[in-house]
């Protein structure tokens, strides 16, 4: 199936509109659903197994892709894995985010801060995967820090460890992909809502790709030039590659 895509200026209209008046979706909402929809993606891709190490690293930006993280986190708790948090740029932009992180508390999920000591959780022996959750489709080059030394870090371990990017690869340009050689090339991307342009620059033998973010009807998926994707049952996810 020939990979649909819609410009980052076309999602953001979509989103406007999801959110807006007529739709009524709250961004918590949306969230939520994007949020367990990576979670799923880790779960089909990692399956627990009681023998198997199980802890996660989720780094979270400063953005909704970071709160995205967040939610992600909380369902990965509840699946039986060990999820650790870096959160090291916290918005105050609304108090949702700092519910959030109390809810993760709650789950007694760790969250790290700038400062603590976070590129321990980079061990392949004892963390299955790492959830990149830092930007998403609003992030502007250049990388500004601290997230270009996490970057760097995230690059020099993805050889044996494998990262799952939210909705984009951090660090790629949205609509063109990576900017140059020294991008992360993550095992797992999830698109959320419809796939970004950025998407169609994966290499599928080296990236699994799922759709996720499962909260639009068929005929506005068609109004915005693409086929609703043929999720299954109640799945909040479905691998395209
Ligand atoms: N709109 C939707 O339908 C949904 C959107 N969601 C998530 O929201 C994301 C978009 O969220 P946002 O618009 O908050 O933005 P992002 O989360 O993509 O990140 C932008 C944030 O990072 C900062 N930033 C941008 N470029 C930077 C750079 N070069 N260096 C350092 N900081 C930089 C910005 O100040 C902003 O705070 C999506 O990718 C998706 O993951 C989901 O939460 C829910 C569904
Ligand atoms: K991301």
């Amino acid at each position: 199936m020939a990979l649909r895509t819609i410009s980052s200026q076309l999602a953001a209209q979509l989103d406007k509109e999801l959110m807006g008046p007529e739709v009524g979706f709250t961004l918590e909402q949306l969230m939520e659903l994007a949020g367990l929809s990576v979670a799923q993606a880790v779960v089909k891709e990692f399956p627990y197994s009681e023998t198997r190490k199980s802890q996660v690293l989720v780094i979270a930006g400063p953005g909704n892709n970071g709160g995205d993280g967040l939610v992600c986190a909380r369902h990965l708790a509840l699946s039986g894995f060990q999820p650790v948090v870096y959160y090291p740029k916290r918005t105050t932009k609304t108090p949702f985010y700092a519910q959030l992180v109390n809810q993760l508390k709650f789950f007694k999920v760790p969250v790290l801060g700038a400062g603590d000591n976070w590129a321990q959780y980079l061990d392949h022996t004892k963390t299955l995967c790492v959830v990149d959750a830092i930007f998403g489709f609003s992030f502007k080059p250049p990388v500004r820090e601290p997230f270009g030394s996490i970057l760097q870090q995230l690059r020099h371990a993805q050889q044996n460890l494998p990262i799952v990017s939210v909705d984009i690869p951090t660090g790629w340009d949205v609509d063109e992909g990576p900017a140059d050689s020294d991008c992360i090339i993550p095992s797992v991307l999830v698109s959320l809502t419809v796939p970004k342009p950025c998407a169609a620059k994966i290499d599928t033998c080296e990236t699994h790709h799922y759709v996720g973010g499962r909260f639009i009807p068929r005929d506005f998926a068609l109004k915005y030039g693409f086929e609703p994707f043929p999720y299954e049952n109640l799945d909040q996810v479905l691998r395209l590659h």
